[in-house]
């Protein structure tokens, strides 16, 4: 395995005096593996688009080591030519139309394909001749997703640009995003905070929580690291007395807890108590680590 991403003790804050300085990220260490679909998660003001800006040289860091490709990405062609950052506060020349936009793209990227391009701006019926500014929210976050599938960048960052798309064109571009990664393999991160609908895509997950990367794994070892485990309410705290508990609910006698790192042995057991087993979604095992205990359920933190 070759990382394209390499990044050690990386801190950005804003603000020069220490008491109203915002932490945007803290002390982060991760690698991105080379050609994989990374999802990074988190939510609103985690510090995910800073990290994406970090990683593509748009923001000097505050501390920390950032390689891309091996190198520093500030300033560095050499490594910002085969990098793709799209997002959606994405700012065009005033007289600028979707045409343009896409006679300007081979410019920046190396690897454009043209009528790949052609056939997406056919598919999220995109109107070619509009000036960008003339463009409802959709259309332009369709261009910017045409503009970031096309790039075939070695490296491309997704920053919710697809926010804007309806449920279809969203479909449109997870169907046509794997397809075209089956045949042209590269390193895509795409952040999100709609982690069902992308969860099928992601082969790793990196979940920001407060400027912290709080989860870094595989997402298949993810999806199995935790389980609801539903039942009496008595049953269920006897049960889960000495494990690892991510989030608990209940509702007059019944109740519900997401336990972590509950293996075939544990999971017997449960049924053996008259307990049910329920898989646990990645959003929901996102949405349960980021409120409350900030634990990594593959890591076995105690709670
Ligand atoms: N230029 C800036 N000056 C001061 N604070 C900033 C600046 N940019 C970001 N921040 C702050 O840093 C934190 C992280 O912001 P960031 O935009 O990285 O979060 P995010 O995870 O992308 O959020 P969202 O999902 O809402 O887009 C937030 O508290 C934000 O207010």
């Amino acid at each position: 395995m070759t990382a394209v991403v390499e990044v050690a003790g990386l801190s950005k804050h804003y603000g020069g005096e220490r008491g109203s300085r915002v932490h945007a990220v803290t002390d982060a260490g991760f690698a991105l593996e080379e050609n994989r679909i990374h999802g990074l998660l988190g939510r609103n003001g985690a510090g995910k688009t800073t990290l994406m800006q970090l990683l593509t040289g748009q923001e000097f860091a505050s501390s920390g080591e950032i390689r891309v490709f091996g190198q520093n990405p500030v300033e560095n062609a050499k490594v910002l030519d085969r990098v793709c950052f799209i997002k959606e506060s994405q700012r065009y020349p005033d007289d600028f139309r979707v045409k343009h936009v896409l006679a300007t793209a081979p410019r920046f990227f190396a690897d454009w394909d043209e009528d790949f391009a052609d056939e997406l701006v056919e598919r999220f019926r995109v109107p070619v001749g509009r000036r960008m500014k003339k463009l409802s929210r959709g259309q332009l976050s369709a261009v910017g997703v045409i503009v970031g599938l096309a790039s075939r960048a070695p490296l491309t960052f997704f920053d919710e640009p697809y926010l804007g798309l309806d449920a279809v064109a969203r479909r449109l571009f997870y169907d046509t995003l794997l397809a075209d990664f089956a045949e042209h393999p590269r390193t895509v991160v795409l952040s999100t905070h709609l982690i069902d609908e992308v969860s099928n895509l992601l082969e790793h997950v990196l979940v920001i929580d407060e400027g912290r990367i709080i989860i870094d794994a595989d997402a298949d070892e993810l999806r199995g690291s935790a389980v609801d485990v539903v039942g009496p309410r008595g049953a269920v705290e006897a049960f889960t007395s000495d494990r690892e508990v991510l989030h608990r609910t209940g509702l007059g006698g019944l109740a519900s807890a997401t336990v972590a790192g509950l293996d075939e042995a544990g999971r017997t057991a449960a049924r053996d108590a008259g307990l049910e087993l329920a898989a646990v979604s990645l959003q929901q095992l996102v949405i349960r680590t980021t409120i409350g205990e900030s634990v990594d359920p593959t890591k076995g933190t105690p709670e």
